[in-house]
């Protein structure tokens, strides 16, 4: 199992000069911004202080320091901007390592079983998934800025008056390690939570969205509607909290700052009256302070994201450890046995979610070309053993043994066909390349090709939510028509003609037949009076 944390390690360090060069950027920038304000105060008020005698004036050097100012700038300006390009770059290229390796990790969990399709575990992914992604740019750059930034500040204090470090050490440390630690543990500590609300509400709001037209005849849309808005207002209470909270902490490390600048420039002046320290001095050391406690304050919400980027690393890492990599129980023969057969032995298969096991030293052997016709009671299995034999499902114990064929020659409906809201060429050719002539007559033999030139811009009518929005009966047919333009050698069918009249779907049996029949179809469905005598037939019964 790849360790995730060692996997983000390893990409940070392929990108280390990049990455190496926006950190020096970004603190050239930092030094270059405080410099030029501890400077600049410095020059004016030495100035001004010259400018008090004519012979100070006149001795005193304007040029050095303008030129210094100059000099600060103009570094300031260039590294921020180089600063910019090379820690965006940096970035850049670390977020697409990264995201091609997660979504690597990813796509080998068994997802089937682990329901990506539930909103939370979903969104949860892709959120931590930016979260991993934040971390060189929002924690540590700025992290390591600060820390550098606090390193300086001391040197420079200790050469310029080092009676003055034992007043900043104790407020120092506290804005840097106390604070941020204390900010990102409110961070976190109303993250899940709110995460999950987001998530309740959202599944609220997009079942309520579909099921609009049933709450409206049985009238229960109001309640929903309340519910909602309830749900909302709870989690606008939580978001509330969790920002007053945020803002409390960094308001607090804004008011140690301050006073350690009272500090300093208490202690400067009090220099200044000893004249251990020149006026000018003084006035430089405040500014620098400012200037040092604006960019310390950025290590809070960088701690922070650290933070979230470890635990959502962590996440990761728990849930590729949860589902380890079940190995294919299928085996494909395609060079040795040229015959198309399907053999099915000792087959175990429960639900995670399930004790009672769906099959139990499941038998089955199927000899092709032909059509098999899957039958049974509602919930004994059917559905579930073609997910098995596409591999959608892995078998907890048993074999399937597929001759002939490869892995990527199989294809299956399913019950529920998704209508993707784009037109209907591309609903049906599903970003494969094919002709005109082979879409119409893929139409015309799932009885749809009069309805599609009906259709107010034939193939390029869109379809899908909010657009043009396809029966029942012609999802089911669009689905097949899929099925044909993707000419799989093995066709596993779920349910494809119910909704359909008899008549229509006797016609529909009767042109796949043909078109079909060099392939192996393995068809579930309650309406049997379609079979053929030459047709195999495979009764599931409970256990
Ligand atoms: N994701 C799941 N988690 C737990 N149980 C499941 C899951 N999917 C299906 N089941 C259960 O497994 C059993 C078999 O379901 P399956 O959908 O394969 O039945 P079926 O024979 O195709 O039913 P139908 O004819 O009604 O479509 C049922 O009891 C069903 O409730």
């Amino acid at each position: 199992m790849p360790n995730v944390k060692r996997l983000y390690l390893k990409l940070l360090l392929q990108e280390r000069k990049m990455a190496l060069l926006g950190i020096i950027l970004a603190v050239l920038t930092a030094y270059s911004g405080i410099a030029l304000l501890a400077v600049s105060g410095w020059f004016i008020s030495a100035a001004a202080l010259a400018g008090l005698s004519a012979v100070a004036a006149h001795a005193f050097n304007f040029f050095a320091p303008g030129a210094i100012v100059r000099g600060l700038s103009i570094s300031r300006t260039a590294g921020r901007y180089g600063e910019r390009l090379s820690s965006h770059e940096a970035t850049f290229r670390i977020i697409s390592h990264l995201r091609a390796n997660l979504f690597r990790l990813i796509s080998r969990m068994s997802w089937s079983e682990q329901q990506l399709n539930r909103h939370e575990t979903s969104s949860r992914l892709l959120q931590d998934i930016q979260n991993i992604e934040a971390i060189y740019l929002s924690a540590i750059l700025p992290a390591a800025v600060s820390f550098l930034v606090m390193i300086a500040y001391l040197i420079t204090l200790y050469i310029v008056l080092p009676s003055l470090l034992p007043w900043v050490i104790v407020p120092l440390l506290f804005a840097t390690f106390v604070m941020p630690w204390l900010y990102s543990h409110r961070v976190l500590a109303s993250e899940t939570k709110l995460h999950q609300q987001h998530s309740q509400q959202w599944l609220s709001a997009s079942a309520l969205l579909s099921c609009m037209r049933t709450l409206t005849l049985f009238e229960r849309l109001r309640d929903s509607g309340h519910f909602l808005q309830q749900q909302a207002q709870e989690t606008d209470q939580e978001e509330a909290t969790a920002v007053q909270r945020q803002q409390a902490v960094l308001l607090l490390t804004q008011l140690i700052l301050i006073i350690m600048t009272v500090l300093v420039f208490w202690q400067g002046l009090l220099a200044f009256q000893h004249e251990q320290l020149d006026g000018a001095y003084a006035f430089m050391l405040l500014l620098l302070t400012l200037g040092s406690a604006e960019v310390l304050l950025s290590n809070c919400p960088a701690l922070a994201n650290l933070g979230l980027g470890l635990a959502a690393l962590g996440r990761l890492q728990h849930s590729l450890i949860a589902t380890p990599e079940q190995p294919d129980t299928r085996h494909f023969n395609h060079t040795s046995s040229p015959k198309l057969s399907v053999q099915i032995n000792h087959l175990e298969y429960s639900y995670p979610q399930q004790h009672r096991p769906v099959f139990e030293q499941f038998n089955a052997q199927i000899k092709g070309p032909g059509w098999v016709w899957l039958s049974g009671h509602s919930g004994v299995g059917k559905s579930t053993l073609l997910a098995l034999i596409y591999g959608q499902l892995k078998a907890k114990n048993g074999t399937i043994d597929v001759n002939g064929i490869s892995a990527e020659q199989i294809r299956l409906m399913p019950q529920r066909i998704d209508i993707l809201r784009t037109t209907l060429r591309d609903n049906l050719t599903l970003n494969l390349t094919i002709n005109e002539p082979a879409l119409w007559h893929a139409l015309q033999l799932v009885e749809l090709d009069h309805w599609a030139k009906r259709l107010p811009q034939g193939l390029d009518t869109w379809l899908g939510e909010g657009e043009w929005q396809p029966s029942g009966g012609e999802r089911k047919r669009i689905g097949l028509a899929r099925l044909i333009l993707q000419d799989p050698k093995l066709i596993l069918l779920d349910e494809p003609t119910a909704g359909l009249d008899s008549a229509l779907a006797e016609k529909i049996y009767r042109e796949l037949r043909t078109h079909w029949s060099d392939k192996i179809i393995i068809c579930s469905s309650h309406e049997l009076h379609f079979t053929a005598t030459q047709d195999q037939s495979i009764e599931l019964t409970a256990g």
